[in-house]
C-alpha cells in the first residue's frame, strides 16, 4: 500500500502505455520512472534480437523461442502477444512483487497485451495511448532512432494503421508532439487516478476516525 494522504492507505495500479511503434512511449516511460520512485517498470520477455546498448534483464529479458514457449506453458505470464514477428510477454512475478511493496507498474505493451490484462484486472488497469502527430513524423522518429534496419521499419510502419485503429480501447490519449508536455500529461493521469476513491482503500477507516474527532 502507498500513502497518497499521511493516513489513507491505496492499492497500486498498473499504468499501460501502447502505440504504433515509435510514438515515443519508451521515451515517455523512462522519463516518468526517473521522475517518480513510486512506479516500478515491468521488464517484458522477447525473442526479439536485442538493439545496441539494449541491456539483458534491463530493457527486456531476451531469450530463445523454446524458452519463451516454456514460459507460457508454466503460466509465467500476465500477457503475452507475437508482434512484428518476434514474441513478447510480461512475467507475472515482477509485477506481484512491485504491487506488493505498494507502488504502481507501469507496462510497455501493445493492444493485445493490453486487452488480455483488461479481462484480467480491469479495476487497477489505467491504460493511456500515445500517438504521433503525423504519421511523417512517426517514420522520421522511427529512422532517427538509428535502431532498426530499413526492413524493420517498413515493416513497423505498415502496422502502424492497424495499431492506432486501437486507441477508442483506451482510457487516455496523449498526442506526442512535445516530450515534456507528453510526460507531464502522463504525469497528471496517475495524479488523479491515484486519487480515484475506490484505489483509497484506507479511506472508510480514515473517515471513521475524522467521525470520531467531531
Ligand atoms: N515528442 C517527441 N519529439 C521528437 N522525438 C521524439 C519524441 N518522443 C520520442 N521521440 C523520439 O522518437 C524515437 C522513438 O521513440 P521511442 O523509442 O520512445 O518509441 P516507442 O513508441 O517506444 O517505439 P517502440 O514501440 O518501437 O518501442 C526516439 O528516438 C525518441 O527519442
Ligand atoms: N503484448 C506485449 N507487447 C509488448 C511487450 N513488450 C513490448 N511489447 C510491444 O512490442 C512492440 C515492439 O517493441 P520493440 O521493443 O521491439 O520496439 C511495442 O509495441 C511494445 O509495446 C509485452 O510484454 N507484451
Amino acid at each position: 500500500m502507498t500513502d497518497t494522504l499521511p493516513t489513507v492507505s491505496r492499492r497500486g495500479l498498473m499504468l499501460v502505455m501502447s502505440s504504433p511503434s515509435g510514438a515515443g512511449k519508451t521515451t515517455i516511460s523512462r522519463a516518468l520512472l526517473e521522475r517518480d520512485p513510486a512506479i516500478g517498470m515491468s521488464v517484458s520477455a522477447t525473442t526479439r534480437a536485442p538493439r545496441p546498448g539494449e541491456v539483458d534483464g534491463k530493457d527486456y529479458h531476451f531469450v530463445t523461442v523454446e524458452k519463451f514457449h516454456e514460459m507460457v506453458e508454466q503460466r509465467e505470464f500476465l500477457e503475452h502477444a507475437r508482434v512484428f514477428d518476434n514474441f513478447y510477454g510480461t512475467p507475472r512475478g515482477p509485477v506481484d512483487a512491485i504491487l506488493r511493496s505498494g507502488r504502481d507498474v507501469l507496462f510497455d505493451i501493445d493492444w493485445q497485451g493490453t486487452q488480455q490484462m483488461a479481462q484480467n484486472a480491469r479495476a487497477d488497469l489505467v491504460s493511456v495511448f500515445v500517438l504521433p502527430p503525423s504519421v511523417e513524423e512517426l517514420e522520421r522518429r522511427l529512422r532517427g532512432r538509428a535502431q532498426d534496419s530499413d526492413e524493420v521499419v517498413k515493416k513497423r510502419m505498415s502496422k502502424a494503421g492497424d495499431e492506432m485503429s486501437h486507441w477508442p480501447e483506451y482510457d487516455y490519449i496523449v498526442v506526442n508532439v512535445d516530450l515534456d508536455k507528453s510526460i507531464a500529461a502522463v504525469q497528471a493521469i496517475l495524479a488523479a487516478e491515484r486519487l480515484k476513491r475506490d484505489r483509497l482503500v484506507g479511506l472508510p477507516d480514515f473517515v471513521t476516525r475524522l467521525r470520531g474527532e467531531e
